[in-house]
């Protein structure tokens, strides 16, 4: 049997009022998979935690198929938790650490079957009499996975599973855990703060900062409509483009939208997301565009639904299929709160060594490489922490396009993909109101 799992305005409140969860509340259907992303410490084991019963509620309530749950005991709630370090004993076997979730059900009940059957699933029968320090990392938790398994749980919980394993292991099992969790039909919620995991993994992505829910929405629906900046950065690879600007709008002139350095001119006429921007005029706003609404053409190739900015080459990161192109155009980068450090660019630095080098030192470069006035660059400054230089845009480009670095640059940005975020980080382009529709 499988649940259906309801938090109705869930807070929890550690000692030194530290809030880790601040009124969460969500409907989770009997046999779906609910990914929980956020930032390290946003409380998303935390919700987790509560939801197994390991740590009380301080205020709101849990209900398990509509029966309120929050009093209810671990063992009762019938749930099974896998953690990231899979804590499996040393001095058993495979089938002893499977086995040890019935014996202490039901001393007296030869498991056996049911032993083989969880190992069956995952694949690991050969591995049944070896113990855990004669398995490797994917293998012991396949085993931990197994212990779970074996009760027949009515839903897994699910706490950053992978994040010990080297990440050719952490994609195959990602793909096997999916698989045999929607085999076994089991209400599942995952943890993870790696958006690429999230995205690939569940059927509805609850993005949260600071303990709050940001977002709930199918992975497409966070990638393709972020409700506020914060989302929109947290989620996709690389990340989202982000830059400050302001809606210029003469009463006898096209409207654009000013980047300090540059103006970009908005089709005529407008669409009736960009004629809400007129109510921005003065205001800062956040413009975001993935790497993948703007290309490296020329200004004649220009589409009706596309603009120009231009910019400077300054760094390009070949992929093979493609080239992640970093151009400079002078505009202001847009910072957001609550981010982790910036995720490193693939071959680029640790987030240890950007701490290292503080955050201090990191804004004041952005600031000093986007400070507003100037022309674009003509010396590309060198890539930064997070792998792009101050207001430098990533661009993607297919191996047909070959800049060099240093080069001047036409960018067509494709105004149908780009992003507007009001000065609180609310989206307001595309206007919420009117929600393209998403394929699935
Ligand atoms: N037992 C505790 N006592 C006090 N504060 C705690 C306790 N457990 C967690 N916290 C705090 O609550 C907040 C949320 O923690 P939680 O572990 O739920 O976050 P998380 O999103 O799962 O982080 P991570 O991805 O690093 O595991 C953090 O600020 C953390 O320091």
């Amino acid at each position: 049997m499988t649940r259906a799992i309801s938090l109705r305005d869930v807070s929890k409140v550690y000692s030194r009022d530290v809030v880790a969860v601040d009124r969460m509340s969500i409907d989770i259907a009997p046999g779906e998979f609910v990914v929980l992303l956020g930032p390290s410490g946003c409380g998303k084991s935390t919700v987790l935690r509560m939801i197994a019963g390991l740590e009380p509620i301080t205020s709101g309530e849990l209900f398990l198929d509509g029966e309120e749950a929050s009093h209810l005991p671990p063992a009762a709630r019938r749930l099974a938790m896998v953690f990231q370090h899979y804590a499996l004993y040393p001095n058993m076997t495979s089938r002893q650490n499977i086995g040890f979730p019935l014996r202490i059900e039901s001393p007296h009940e030869d498991g056996g079957a049911r032993i083989t059957e969880a190992a069956r699933l995952l694949g690991i029968e050969e591995l049944l009499d070896r113990y855990p320090g004669q398995l490797s990392g994917g293998e012991r938790q396949r085993v931990a996975m197994g212990r779970a398994i074996v009760r027949r749980p009515s839903a897994f919980l699910l706490d950053e599973p992978l994040s010990n394993l080297d990440a050719k292991l952490r994609n195959r099992l990602r793909a096997e855990i999916a698989t045999l969790t929607r085999h076994l039909g089991v209400t599942t919620v995952y943890v993870t703060h790696d958006q690429a995991e999230a995205m690939s993994l569940g059927d509805r992505v609850v993005v949260m900062r600071d303990g709050v829910i940001q977002q709930i929405g199918s992975a497409r629906e966070v990638y393709r409509l972020p409700e506020n900046v914060f989302v929109a950065a947290f989620v996709g690879t690389p990340r989202i483009n982000l830059l400050r600007a302001t809606v210029h709008a003469p009463l006898d002139s096209r409207m654009s939208i000013d980047f300090g350095t540059q103006r970009m001119q908005l089709p005529h006429p407008l669409s009736p997301d960009h004629q809400m921007l007129r109510v921005q005029m003065g205001r800062e706003i956040t413009v975001g565009l993935r790497s993948e609404a703007a290309r490296i053409a020329s200004p004649e190739e220009m589409r009706p639904t596309e603009a120009l900015l231009n910019g400077v080459v300054q760094h390009v990161e070949y992929q093979g299929h493609e080239s992640l192109v970093h151009v400079t155009t002078g505009a202001r980068p847009a910072d957001v709160d609550g981010l982790e450090a910036p995720r490193p660019a693939a071959g680029q630095r640790t987030r240890r060594a950007a701490r290292a080098e503080g955050p201090g030192r990191l804004r004041r470069m952005l600031a000093r490489q986007g400070r507003p006035g100037g022309p674009a660059p003509e010396h590309p400054p060198p890539p930064t922490a997070s792998g792009r230089a101050g207001g430098a845009l990533v661009v993607r480009a297919g191996t047909e396009v070959q800049p060099r670095i240093g080069e001047r640059v036409p960018l067509l940005l494709d105004l149908d993909q780009l992003y507007v975020f009001d000065s609180e980080g609310h989206r307001i382009c595309p206007a919420p109101a009117r929600r393209p529709r998403i394929d699935s």
